[in-house]
């Protein structure tokens, strides 16, 4: 990973665009299980991991599924990390761990600062309340704390806005989906590599 910007494409379902995203350099490609017009199924996201290198995370999305269920397709697909947008607490952390799965917690600003780890999560997610519909959130409000620890920044990003979201936020990473599509649930190749150009350009996380 480095000291690099953690950049995470999602919603994908073609060998073309996880082909796309990875070329481009993402350091993640997320597959959605939760309802969705971006959803897979496990044989389909198991097809599309196959062809992504071992350096590139894997992510299986979830929405208020239980443990069984995010544990029984993410083995079946192969993945390598979770990500939970819900509000499952500690214990779901807990029961996942063992899986060795890289785990992420997706969850929105109210308010209230947030500490990356604090449930047991890897790497916390602040994502718009709803989540995948494109819509940013107040993230560059002067009421919005940072969270401590490698979160990422998630909601209505665009290959337009992924720089400056970066500079205003100081996240450790970005994560998009509509706003690298042609219409919803359709990728477009060239959204996705101006996306990755975009976030990669404002690399001034501290320390660099
Ligand atoms: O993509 C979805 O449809 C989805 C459904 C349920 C939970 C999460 C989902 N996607 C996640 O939403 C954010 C941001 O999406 P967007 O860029 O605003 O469209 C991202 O973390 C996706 O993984």
């Amino acid at each position: 990973m480095g000291s690099s910007l953690f950049i995470k494409i999602c919603g994908l379902s073609t060998a073309r665009d996880v082909d796309t995203a990875v070329v481009a350099g993402a350091d993640a490609v997320g597959f959605v299980f939760a309802e969705s017009p971006r959803r897979v199924d496990a044989a389909t996201a198991r097809r599309l991991a196959e062809r992504v290198p071992g350096n590139v995370l894997t992510v299986g999305v979830f929405r208020g599924q239980s443990v069984a269920e995010v544990r029984e397709l993410s083995r079946a697909a192969g993945l390598r990390s979770v990500q939970l947008h819900g509000d499952e607490g500690p214990e779901y952390y807990e029961a996942l761990r063992p899986e060795g799965w890289t785990l992420i917690r997706a969850t929105s600003f109210r308010g209230a600062a947030l500490r990356c780890g604090e449930l047991g999560e890897d790497h916390l997610l602040l994502d718009a309340p709803a989540p995948g519909a494109g819509r940013p959130w107040d993230w560059g409000d002067e009421a919005f704390v940072a969270p401590e620890g490698s979160w990422l920044l998630a909601g209505g990003l665009t290959p337009g806005n992924v720089r400056a979201a970066v500079r205003a936020t100081g996240c450790w990473g970005v994560d998009v989906s509509s706003g690298v599509e042609a219409s919803r649930g359709v990728k477009d190749p060239v959204l996705i590599e101006e996306f990755i150009t975009a976030a990669r350009s404002a690399a001034v996380r501290s320390g660099e």
